[in-house]
C-alpha cells in the first residue's frame, strides 16, 4: 500500500554562510528550510510512543547544525546535503526539501530551490 504520511518542518531558520560571491563568504546569512519527510506516522500513533515518532525537534537540529557548521556557495549544495542526511540518518523513504535565500534578490520576497529525493 502507498504510504502517504508525513512529518513537516517549515521556516526553519539557519544563519549560513552561502553564497558565490567574496563578501558572501564573510558574513552569515539567512535560510529558510522547509522540509516534508516520508514517514510512517502509525506505529507512533497506534502505541502514543515517541519511540516511533520521527522527531521534528531532533531533525531541525540536525539540519540546523549541518547549515551552519560549514560554509557553501550554492543552496543547491544544502538542499542535497540535507536531502541525504534525512534518508541517511533518519532512514526517511522520501523527502522534499525546500532552501530558500530571502536576501538574495532585492525585488523579489525569495528565492532558492526545491528538490525531492528518495533512498535507493
Ligand atoms: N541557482 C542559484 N543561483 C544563484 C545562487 C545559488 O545558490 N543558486 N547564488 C547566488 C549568489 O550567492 C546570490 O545569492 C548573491 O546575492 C546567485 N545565484
Amino acid at each position: 500500500m502507498h504510504m502517504t504520511d508525513q512529518v513537516f518542518i517549515e521556516g526553519l531558520e539557519c544563519q549560513a554562510v552561502i553564497g558565490v560571491f567574496e563578501w558572501e563568504k564573510q558574513i552569515r546569512q539567512r535560510l529558510l528550510i522547509d522540509l516534508v519527510i516520508q514517514w510512517d506516522n502509525r506505529p507512533a500513533a497506534a502505541a502514543d510512543d515517541y519511540a516511533h515518532a520521527l522527531c521534528y525537534d531532533t531533525v531541525s537540529k540536525a539540519v540546523t547544525a549541518l547549515v551552519e557548521q560549514q560554509p557553501h556557495e550554492l543552496v543547491e549544495t544544502v538542499a542535497e546535503k540535507i536531502a541525504a542526511l534525512i534518508l541517511e540518518r533518519f532512514g526517511a523513504p522520501g523527502v522534499q526539501v525546500r532552501v530558500a535565500k530571502p536576501g538574495a534578490v532585492a525585488n523579489a520576497s525569495t528565492v532558492g530551490v526545491r528538490i525531492e529525493r528518495r533512498a535507493s
